[in-house]
């Protein structure tokens, strides 16, 4: 380890101003030496720097005032849970009162005549111009010694106070000074960065707003860049290291085309079309698959299917729930089972010996094309000559997982499938292990799913409106709120809601029940008689989210639609407008907030799946959107995927010049970089 490393690693319990006590505090904020502290970025500033003269100050101002307090503290005991301290303070040009809420030890901590520095927010209320708990200093003999002009504001726990950073962060700055940028020159220059040095400077303690901006640019351009490194060698190392068995052989497809009810898409073939070189390589195949609900993905996951049968291999499909592996399960086997296919189903309902039988046969190689859930595969089976593996994605599968799955059989050509669409460039960062695939296009003859918002009090109209339907011989869905708690709750809320219609509105009509809480068994019973249209409105919980393809389901009716997410909603809504019939979707809604009314009318106004999860993204932000840990990566400190979208792009580009002209980082003037890449994402799979 280098001198500068060595210091930067060095325990922050070193440093002046850190005793037992902020030690633990500081720990809980993952800060543990002098590089995290560096690290630990503010997530704001405070303007301290203009101040006001009493007479200058209006209500919405944020400022800082100078004052000498006038009399003695006013101290109000309002109820529990409502105290108030007041004092009035005044300049030569005006007096302004200063109200503290909630604060009992504020109680005298001013005396008479006491010189204050205050920095807060000013109202207008019934005292005249008041501020109302402020920052505050109290001025020896006219010297300052609260921290003037910017002043960054960081994220903190219970226990710590800003001050008490700040003064952490004086006491280690100076070791900027000596940090050496492991950034060449040469992408320093070109992407107009400043150096470290001055980006880790400033960051903490900026004089000016222009400064933060350009030392913030060069902080999340370099996160980004780590990132997408880090992604691209993982990449570049599994392809350099693995080897597949290709498939070459495509002998029979083009017949088997042929003989499906509908002829593939242009955006289907060219997909297909991509997946059938990759697996006929060597390398194995890494490819996502993304595409609207309903833009036909299974199809073409079939087919691959297929053709690693015809090379004599065996293939593996992953459903995220079991009913959607039944559903995959019936597809393959009507389409497969014909030409002489095997094709079984793995999930946890059978029994312990069919299970075992099971296994058996797909070691002995006696299944060709095995279904399941992800667990079960993962787990238990060993496999006879397994060539391809598909996952059906839904953010439920990250890299760290892939990776696992990647060690399975001969290093399997993997699959990914993902029905909420993402904008290209976070997918290279999410999915920067994988290449990508996009089906851009719906099956002809769809029409636009038509999506109404409605409140509570408007429900008899919706079962209305749903009546209609299923006069017309088509079937209903109703989905139940969202209870993120409990599965229990949220069937006892579906049992409830079935009863209710099955007894009132649609007692002329067979009202069906599904949920997590049922017995799989049980589930494909409803699940096959909804098909053969024996149920005509199907009540259910949010397991029907996923794939579930029943085209003569016209019309989706989501309670609570409030409580999920528009990317959740947009799943849901695309059950229905799977096959040639116009389809409605109606959102069910009690909250009147500003945010719900503008999800909903983001549903009603767009069926695009693009811009509804950019929109998500943009409400929920990305780290809640994709569960950024669940997907392993590094937890971002300054960068956001969303926001820095713009520098993001930048960083590709950058990153892919860099790796032509440096693919393993050896060049001289790399070594820092390849360096600090080890350093931050050691332990991360596959680096
Ligand atoms: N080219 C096509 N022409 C007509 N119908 C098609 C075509 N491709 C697929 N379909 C049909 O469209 C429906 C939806 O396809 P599929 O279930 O594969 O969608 P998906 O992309 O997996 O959607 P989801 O993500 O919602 O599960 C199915 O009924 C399928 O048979």
């Amino acid at each position: 380890m280098n001198k500068i490393m060595e210091m930067l690693k060095k325990d922050i319990q070193y440093i002046k101003g850190v005793g037992p006590k902020r030690l633990s505090l500081l720990k809980r904020l993952k800060i543990s030496n002098i590089e995290d502290m560096l690290y630990h970025f503010p997530r704001d500033y405070e303007n301290r720097s203009i101040s006001k003269k009493i007479i200058e100050v209006q209500p919405g101002d944020q400022t800082t005032i100078y004052g000498i307090v006038v009399g003695t503290c006013q101290s109000i005991y309002v109820r529990k849970g409502l105290n108030i301290n007041r004092y009035l303070l005044k300049d030569a040009t005006g007096s302004i009162t200063i109200t503290f809420f909630n604060q009992p030890y504020m109680k005298n901590k001013f005396k008479p005549n006491d010189h204050l520095m205050l920095y807060g927010k000013v109202k207008k209320s019934f005292q005249g111009l008041e501020m109302i708990n402020p920052i505050y200093e109290i001025m020896e003999a006219n010297k300052v010694t609260m921290q003037e002009g910017i002043v960054p504001v960081y994220p903190t726990t219970e226990g710590l106070t800003q001050r008490q950073i700040i003064d952490i962060q004086k006491n280690i700055i100076e070791v900027v000074e000596e940090i050496v940028d492991y950034l060449p020159e040469d992408i320093v220059k070109k992407n107009k960065l400043c150096s470290l040095q001055f980006a880790l400077k400033y960051i903490h303690f900026p004089t000016s707003l222009q400064q933060i901006k350009v030392a913030k640019y060069r902080l999340v351009f370099e996160e980004l860049l780590l990132l997408q490194l880090a992604l691209i060698k993982i990449k570049k190392k599994t392809i350099k290291q693995q080897k597949s068995i290709p498939l070459r052989n495509n002998e029979g497809i083009d017949v088997f085309l042929k003989r499906l009810p509908f002829a593939l898409t242009m955006a289907q073939k060219a997909v297909l079309k991509e997946i059938l070189e990759d697996l006929g390589k060597e390398v194995p195949m890494n490819r996502l698959v993304q595409g609207d609900v309903g833009s036909g993905k299974t199809i073409v996951a079939i087919i691959a299917l297929y053709k690693a049968v015809i090379n004599g291999c065996q293939g593996a499909l992953m459903a995220p729930t079991e009913i959607l592996a039944e559903q995959h399960y019936h597809s393959l086997k009507q389409l497969l089972e014909p030409l002489g296919i095997r094709i079984g189903l793995l999930i946890g309902s059978l029994t312990k010996a069919k299970k075992q039988q099971l296994s058996q046969e797909i070691q002995e190689g006696k299944i060709d094309i095995i279904i399941g859930t992800h667990a079960l595969i993962q787990q238990t089976v060993n496999f006879y000559r397994l060539a391809l593996v598909i996952t059906d994605e839904q953010h439920r599968f990250g890299v760290r997982q892939r990776a696992i799955l990647a060690e399975k059989g001969d290093n399997p050509h993997i699959l990914v499938m993902t029905a909420t669409p993402i904008p290209r460039t976070l997918a290279l960062i999410l999915y920067g292990d994988l290449d990508i695939s996009i089906i851009d296009e719906l099956p002809p003859g769809r029409k636009e799913i038509k999506t109404r918002s409605l409140t509570s009090e408007e429900k008899e109209r919706v079962y209305h409106i749903a009546k209609k339907e299923l006069r017309l011989g088509r079937q209903a869905y109703v989905v139940c709120p969202l209870v993120e708690e409990s599965e229990a709750i949220e069937a006892k809320a579906a049992t409830e809601i079935k009863e209710e219609l099955a007894a009132t509105y649609f007692s002329d009509y067979e009202v069906g029940l599904l949920h997590g809480k049922m017995h799989p068994k049980e589930k494909e019973t409803v699940m096959k008689l909804f098909l053969e249209n024996k149920i005509h409105i199907l009540v259910s919980t949010t397991v029907i989210e996923v794939g579930v393809n029943v085209p003569n389901a016209t019309m989706m009716i989501i309670e609570n639609a409030e409580r999920f997410g528009l990317a959740q909603l947009h799943q849901l809504r695309g059950r229905v407008g799977r096959g040639d019939f116009q389809s409605y979707c109606l959102l069910i809604h009690n909250n009147k907030s500003k945010i719900a009314k503008e999800r909903m009318k983001i549903m009603e106004e767009t069926t695009d799946g693009f811009i509804i999860s950019e929109k998500d993204l943009e409400i929920r932000g990305p780290g809640e959107f994709f569960g950024i840990r669940q997907h392993g990566l590094p937890d971002l400190r300054i960068a956001n995927l969303f926001k820095h979208m713009k520098v993001l792009k930048k960083v590709q580009s950058q990153v892919e010049e860099l790796l032509k002209e440096d693919p393993y980082l050896t060049l001289e003037k790399h070594p820092l970089l390849k360096e600090k890449l080890e350093e931050k994402f050691k332990g991360f799979e596959g680096t």
